[in-house]
């Protein structure tokens, strides 16, 4: 079973690696979505995977700390792409969530977006 919950934040940002002159480079503001994803088993009793008022209380918190924020201020968003907000959230959430599975941070008015599940699985060396 997979359940979600979303919450949206507004923040402005700039991209440190954008060519001097390119929009991306001066500060700038977007309407963000986050979806946080979790996996699990239904309790036989409680019939939830996980309660949602203790996902909201999480999800609050993160939430304050990136709304109406300057994204390159914050510790690990210096360069606040899509890719690295949805990692930093789920570096935040990841002890805290019990079988968090996925993190989107989505940019509906552009139709864009980035999901991580988490960090890949250490590459195999072969020995033979
Ligand atoms: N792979 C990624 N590519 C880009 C990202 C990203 O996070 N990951 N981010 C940007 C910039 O944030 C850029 O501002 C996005 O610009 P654009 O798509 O042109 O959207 P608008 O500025 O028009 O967005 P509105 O919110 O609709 O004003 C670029 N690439
Ligand atoms: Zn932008």
């Amino acid at each position: 079973m997979r359940i979600y919950k979303e919450f949206l934040f507004e923040a402005a940002h700039y991209l440190p690696t954008a060519p001097p002159g390119h929009p991306n480079s001066r500060v700038h503001g977007h309407s963000f979505r986050a979806r946080i994803t979790v996996d699990g088993a239904p309790g036989a009793d409680t019939g939830y995977v996980f309660h949602f008022d203790e996902l909201s209380q999480m999800m609050a918190e993160a939430q304050d700390a990136l709304d109406h924020r300057l994204l390159n201020e914050i510790e690990g968003l210096e360069a606040p792409t899509l890719e690295r907000i949805a990692i930093w959230l789920w570096n935040r959430l990841q002890n805290r969530v019990p079988g968090l599975s996925q993190i989107e941070i989505a940019r509906d008015s552009c139709r864009e977006g980035a999901i991580y599940c988490g960090p890949a699985p250490e590459t195999r060396i072969a020995a033979e």
